[in-house]
């Protein structure tokens, strides 16, 4: 199996192209959908959260209040930088549980959406392809104020608060730009879930899992002959 890093900025579109590869068939991983389990009440990282930042960032049935974190973390690196450093170990961790049980079933691929891909960069020596959703910056901002209902003010700082767009689109093996309409992004979708599908880099990891084992059960093997003889 290998594995497919699809990100882009805030409101650029990542959700919208996952959608459309997920109607395509492929198994996506939403480090965004995650990243709400990981902090559900009686986890880790939850207790942690509410220990740094105060009961003042729970709602009332206890649950974290995301707007009023985000609120913090957006217009404080150190908080977000605090934030950051208990959610995402939880993460990865998670995500990993998640890829393990698509490797399990035999999947050929996986498209991890995370936003922050390139930001934490701990995920992309993992990854055998990486995607940016592209979207020119006033189209991302208009689209972020419309979306999440914020002032263009608190709309520039969570822009501030990730990679410029561009310098992302640089890291990227492939690109898929939003700016224009829907119909145009499903077209750059087909081709890239074409492109996916066409691939032969399951064959590789699979040859070098199989290479792997063999060695080990090698190893394994000539200890125990020594360790008997
Ligand atoms: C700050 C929180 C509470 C805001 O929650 P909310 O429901 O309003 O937004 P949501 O989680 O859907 O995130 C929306 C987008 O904000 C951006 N974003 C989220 N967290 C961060 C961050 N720490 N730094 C920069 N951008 C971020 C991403 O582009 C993300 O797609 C939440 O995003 C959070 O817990 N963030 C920390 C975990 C994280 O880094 N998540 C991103 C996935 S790795
Ligand atoms: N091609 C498009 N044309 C018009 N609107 C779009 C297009 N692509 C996305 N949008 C809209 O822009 C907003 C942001 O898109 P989306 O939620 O897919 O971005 P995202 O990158 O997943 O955002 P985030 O990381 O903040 O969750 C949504 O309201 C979506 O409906």
């Amino acid at each position: 199996m290998f594995l497919v890093g699809l990100t882009g900025g805030i409101a650029s579109g990542k959700s919208t192209v996952s959608s459309m590869l997920r109607e395509l068939g492929c198994p996506i991983i939403d480090a965004d959908v995650v990243a709400r389990k990981v902090v559900e009440p009686h986890t880790c990282a939850y207790s942690r959260i509410v220990y740094h930042f105060g009961p003042e960032v729970l709602l009332e049935n206890g649950e974290i209040d995301r707007q009023k974190l985000g609120q913090l973390i957006f217009t404080s690196e150190e908080k977000r930088k605090l934030l950051n450093s208990i959610t995402h170990p939880e993460i990865h961790k998670a995500m990993l549980k998640e890829i393990v049980f698509y490797f399990l079933r035999g999947y050929r691929y996986v498209v991890l959406d995370v936003p922050l891909l390139f930001e934490t960069r701990r995920l992309t020596k993992f990854l055998n392809h990486t995607v940016v959703v592209y979207c020119d910056p006033a189209t991302q901002l208009s689209r972020l104020m419309q979306r999440d209902g914020l002032t263009q003010e608190q709309a520039e700082q969570r822009l501030a608060a990730q990679m410029p767009l561009n310098e992302k689109r640089g890291l990227a093996n492939h690109v898929i730009e939003n700016s224009g309409g829907r119909e145009d992004t499903h077209r750059q979708v087909l081709r890239l879930h074409t492109k996916l599908e066409d691939s032969m880099d399951f064959l590789l990891v699979r040859v070098i899992a199989v290479a792997a084992t063999a060695s080990l059960s090698g190893i394994l093997l000539y200890a125990v002959k020594i360790l008997f003889s």
